[in-house]
């Protein structure tokens, strides 16, 4: 039993650890968590600027965040705590005083710095590029989307990385003791291992490793907590997805007017503007994707785009709001020319929704739709919400306002989208496919709308491999086929008399 007896006396002499008790919770948990939450938040600003420099297009800031990332990460942690702590413990004199202790922290937060520059980075660059590419056609620029929606939610995905940080800094602040601190400046390791000792065993020190457990552990479970909350949004009781609620929130969107929330007043009417494509070009480097393309569209309009996968129907489309730039042609707006008008400009007058619905993740329904009248329009908060609300009400959506896109179904989604388009009250709205990624039993309650839509006067483009809804809904089909529109006309005559070979094979395959 002598054993036992010798680990009790190492491990667990309660003196010991009473001893040091007042020291660890007066001393050196204050310190530790100076040590560590300052080392973070400089780690945090420094790791900010990194990330920044790091997604940069230009070499000169890229490189240099490069070669600081790698040199920091790559070093032990100790060696640049001696290297700064005692190579410069002159300077720091001069500017600190005579305790190595600023020090410390600086050294901590350049390596901090360096992995949370990686962090941040990675986590940016994992925001999937429809994020952007949905900021630039509500009108935003590439600042105010990477401000606004790509950073925030980059962030928010690398929260649980952050705290991991913050826990490493916990473990990193013990190295500083080799600096030699002060009594006071002492954090849990230096006054564990002190007491150590001078009892002569170990309690001390694992009385210091639980107090190390005790910061750590329920961080790591308080992250996730928050995080779930973040990725879920706020949750009303009963709010399911279900295919019932999708269909009895349809009855709202079929009407040939719809109504504002208190049902007093009609929805707006449309601006309705017309298009005029004109031998417009397109390539992506060697591959000419748009050859002499010609399109008129009529104000009020509904124009479906149709053809094989590859034809170029999406590019056509992102050329009208300038999110690819043509080559050759031009595209007249009520008669101006597109290629004239800032690309901002263009895109408040010209809406977009898109297959994948692209809304923003962690902005409710409302503020999907408000976000680009407060940002972009400048609209007060209070009319935002009124006219968001409206909005969402116009598409059958008034009671899921405060949901996540996360606890709505894709028609549900798919309908905000369309509500957060109509909100910048456009003149012409793109659809590229926006039923394609639905399921089956959704796809009506979304081609019902746009039907609406298209009955109330917007000028709308549809690219769709609906061929019903483009008989039913559309005044013209255009019939595109390797880069060119080969025919266009009404549905009947596309459909019922197709003139071009091309287009009958395309029919009798898809029919
Ligand atoms: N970003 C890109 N870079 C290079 N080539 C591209 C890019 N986007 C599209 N392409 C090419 O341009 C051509 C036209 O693509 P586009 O997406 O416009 O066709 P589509 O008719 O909309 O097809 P689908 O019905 O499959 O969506 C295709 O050959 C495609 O591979």
């Amino acid at each position: 039993m002598n054993w036992l007896e010798n680990l009790q006396r190492s491990f667990f002499d309660w003196d010991a650890m009473a001893s040091v008790l007042p020291a660890l919770l007066a001393v050196g948990l204050k310190n530790t968590l100076i040590l560590a939450a300052a080392s973070t938040v400089l780690g945090i600003l420094l790791g900010m600027v990194l990330a920044v420099m790091g997604i940069s297009r230009s070499a000169w800031l890229r490189i240099p965040a490069r070669i600081y990332t790698d040199i920091f990460r790559g070093l032990p942690a100790i060696l640049t705590i001696l290297l700064i702590g005692q190579g410069f413990a002159r300077i720091g004199r001069d500017i600190f005083g005579p305790s190595p202790y600023p020090l410390g922290i600086l050294a901590l937060s350049l390596i901090a710095g360096a992995y949370i520059g990686e962090i941040f980075r990675s986590g940016i660059q994992s925001v999937e590029t429809g994020q952007m590419e949905a900021c630039r056609a509500l009108s935003m620029s590439h600042g105010q989307g990477m401000r606004l929606i790509v950073i925030p939610q980059g962030v928010r995905r690398v929260l649980p990385a952050l705290v991991n940080q913050f826990i490493g800094n916990v473990k990193d602040s013990s190295l500083v003791y080799f600096l030699g601190l002060l009594a006071s400046e002492r954090e849990i390791f230096r006054i564990g291992q002190d007491q150590a000792v001078v009892t002569g065993n170990l309690s001390p020190l694992l009385l210091a490793g639980m107090f190390y457990l005790i910061i750590t552990v329920p961080l790591t479970h308080v992250v996730n907590t928050i995080d779930n909350r973040l990725r879920l949004g706020k949750q009303k009781p009963g709010g399911g997805v279900s295919g019932l609620v999708e269909v009895g929130e349809l009855k709202n969107t079929t009407g040939e007017a719809s109504a504002t929330p208190d049902g007093t007043a009609a929805a707006p009417a449309f601006k309705a503007g017309s298009l005029d494509v004109r031998d417009l070009d397109m390539a992506y480097g060697d591959l000419q994707v748009l050859k002499q393309i010609r399109l008129k569209v009529e104000p009020g309009t509904v124009t479906c785009v149709i053809g094989p996968s590859g034809s170029g129907k999406s590019t056509l489309l992102r050329c009208l709001n300038r999110l690819v730039e043509p080559k050759a042609g031009d595209v007249l707006l009520d008669g101006e020319s597109i290629l004239a008008m800032r690309p901002e400009t263009l895109r408040r007058r010209v809406g977009m929704v898109f297959q994948h619905f692209n809304l923003f993740p962690n902005h409710t329904a409302l503020e999907n739709v408000m976000l680009a009248l407060t940002e972009i329009k400048g609209m007060a908060t209070g009319q935002a919400r009124r006219q968001a609300e409206a909005r969402l009400a116009e598409v059958g959506l008034a009671a899921r306002k405060d949901y996540r896109p996360s606890r709505l179904s894709g028609g549900q989604q798919q309908r905000v989208a369309i509500a957060r388009a109509l909100a910048m009250d456009p003149e012409v709205i793109l659809f590229d496919e926006v039923t394609s990624a639905l399921d089956p039993e959704l796809v009506k309650g979304v081609l019902n709308l746009m039907a609406d839509l298209g009955r109330r006067g917007m000028t709308m483009i549809v690219v769709t491999h609906e061929m019903g809804f483009a008989r039913k809904v559309a005044d013209q089909v255009a019939f595109m086929d390797e880069g060119r529109i080969v025919e266009v006309g009404p549905p009947s005559e596309i459909f019922d008399r197709p003139k071009s070979p091309r287009l009958r094979q395309f029919l009798a395959e898809v029919l």
